[in-house]
């Protein structure tokens, strides 16, 4: 890794819109395909991008079964207490509804209300991460939605891999469909025979589920569109090298695209970390993917004092960020944009990826400026709620038609002062 002083932030700022005109084209008929054949679409889509032809688009209570046969006990273990403790971390997300009145004995308030119904993406492949079940299913229980259903695409034998169905199945999704791609989205936002549609469609995938749940956007809510993983580590001389080199290596084997960064106040650790990168890389068995990424996005950058790289942090606002410095609390305070903040030595960042109980759905490419990691209030909605009192209108009633005759609108002055004439009438 290359040691550098000056820091170009274009270069961690990757453009997710790498699409071509025709993959648009090409998710817009799938899209509309789905919208006018349903199953039989989906059915046919299916053959023809994942190369199975399916006799049945649900996952089967069977299949779930013998998921956990397949898997071993020590992991669906595991599996259950990375998924207790996600969903004690979500419960602390509640919010409640709350309601106010005034003297005049007007009421109001906000009612807080969970979606219907929620559709989950799960990609396939290699990118099948269970953990990314429990993380997108999780928060939307835990705020109440009646119905979530899972899709992800079937691998050349109609099957999905057992962690996904045993992280499906522990986080209480209420049905799994084999279909993946731009025909998943178009199922969840149109619906077909079998699958009933959704309000919301969250989860990551490749370009064609990413133009798709672009195009339904207004049909459906979608969650964000997320960008390859990114690690930022602020470090002073008291850190562990080996430690650092190791947690950025652990993003940069998602994806060629990711970005692991270092900024630190000591040329020694810089120097050290960047030896340590090389030799830890030797072994990875997704070396190729984390060399690209190491090469192509990874950078060290040297500051004068932890303030320089704190600001430089909250520059490059990145979905993960390590404190590695003598007393990493202190400087929490001043961190104002990151997705996750690690701090300290035992908080490597697979720690937050699997089992801390926060989200690992987080905002990538600088979008830590303005947006959060995916939560409870993700999945629910609210209502304003107002209960005028008599004597709040006979008040307002004049001042409300004298607002409104000020915007030219007449009917809605008359509305409130047709509770005044009634007033005189009796
Ligand atoms: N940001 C994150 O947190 C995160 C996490 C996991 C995965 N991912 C992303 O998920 C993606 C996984 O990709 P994947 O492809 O393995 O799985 P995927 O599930 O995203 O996509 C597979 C589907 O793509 C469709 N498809 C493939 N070729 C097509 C074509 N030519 N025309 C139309 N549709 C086509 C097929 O329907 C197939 O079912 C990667 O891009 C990865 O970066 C991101
Ligand atoms: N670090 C990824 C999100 O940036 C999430 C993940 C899933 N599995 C392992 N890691
Ligand atoms: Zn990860």
């Amino acid at each position: 890794m290359k040691i550098e002083r000056a820091v170009d932030i274009k270069t961690l700022k990757r453009s997710i819109d790498q699409d071509s005109e025709a993959q648009l084209l090409s998710v817009q008929d799938i899209l509309n395909q789905v919208k006018e054949q349903g199953d039989a679409a989906l059915f046919e889509l299916t053959g023809k991008f994942d190369g199975v032809m399916l006799e049945e688009l649900r996952v089967s209570p069977e299949e779930i079964q013998q998921a956990y046969q397949e898997m071993d006990d020590e992991l669906v273990e595991i599996i259950k207490e990375a998924a207790k403790n996600i969903e004690e971390y979500h419960v602390q997300q509640k919010k409640q509804s709350w309601f106010f009145t005034r003297p005049d004995g007007t009421m109001l308030g906000q009612k807080i209300i969970p979606l219907d119904s929620v559709g989950v993406y799960v990609p396939g492949g290699t990118a099948a991460y269970p953990s990314s079940v429990l993380m997108g299913v999780t928060p939307a229980k835990v705020a109440g939605v009646e119905r979530i259903v899972l899709v992800s695409p079937p691998d050349k034998n109609g099957k999905l891999p057992a962690g996904v169905l045993v992280a499906a199945n522990e986080s209480g999704v209420a049905a799994i469909f084999k279909i993946g791609g731009a025909q998943a989205i178009g199922a969840l936002a149109y619906g077909t025979e079998t699958i009933k549609s959704v309000d919301k469609i969250v989860g990551p995938g490749n370009l064609y589920v990413a133009l798709a749940k672009r195009e339904v956007f207004g049909t459906v809510d979608i969650d964000m569109i997320a960008g390859p993983s990114e690690i930022a580590v602020l470090a002073d001389g008291t850190a562990n090298p080996a430690y650092i080199a190791a947690d950025l290596l652990s993003q940069a084997e998602h994806d060629p695209r990711s970005a692991s960064v270092l900024v630190t106040t000591s040329e020694a650790l810089a120097e050290q970390v960047a030896k340590e990168v090389d030799k830890q890389l030797q072994t990875l068995p997704r070396r190729e993917i984390a060399e690209r990424a190491i090469r192509d996005y990874g950078a060290i950058y040297l500051v004068e004092s932890l303030k320089d790289g704190i600001d430089l942090i909250n520059e490059i606002a990145p979905e993960h960020l390590e404190v590695m410095t003598q007393n990493p609390t202190e400087l929490l305070g001043q961190i104002k944009h990151a997705g996750a903040i690690f701090l300290g030595p035992n908080s490597s960042e697979p720690v937050g990826d699997y089992f801390a109980g926060s989200n690992h759905v987080l905002p990538t490419s600088g979008t830590a400026r303005f947006s959060s990691p995916l939560n409870v209030d993700d999945f629910t909605k609210k209502s304003s709620v107002i209960m005028y009192s008599e004597r709040a209108i006979q008040d307002n009633a004049k001042k409300i038609a004298a607002f409104a005759r000020l915007e030219g609108l007449e009917a809605h002055a008359r509305a409130v002062e047709k509770r005044l004439e009634e007033k005189e009438d009796e």
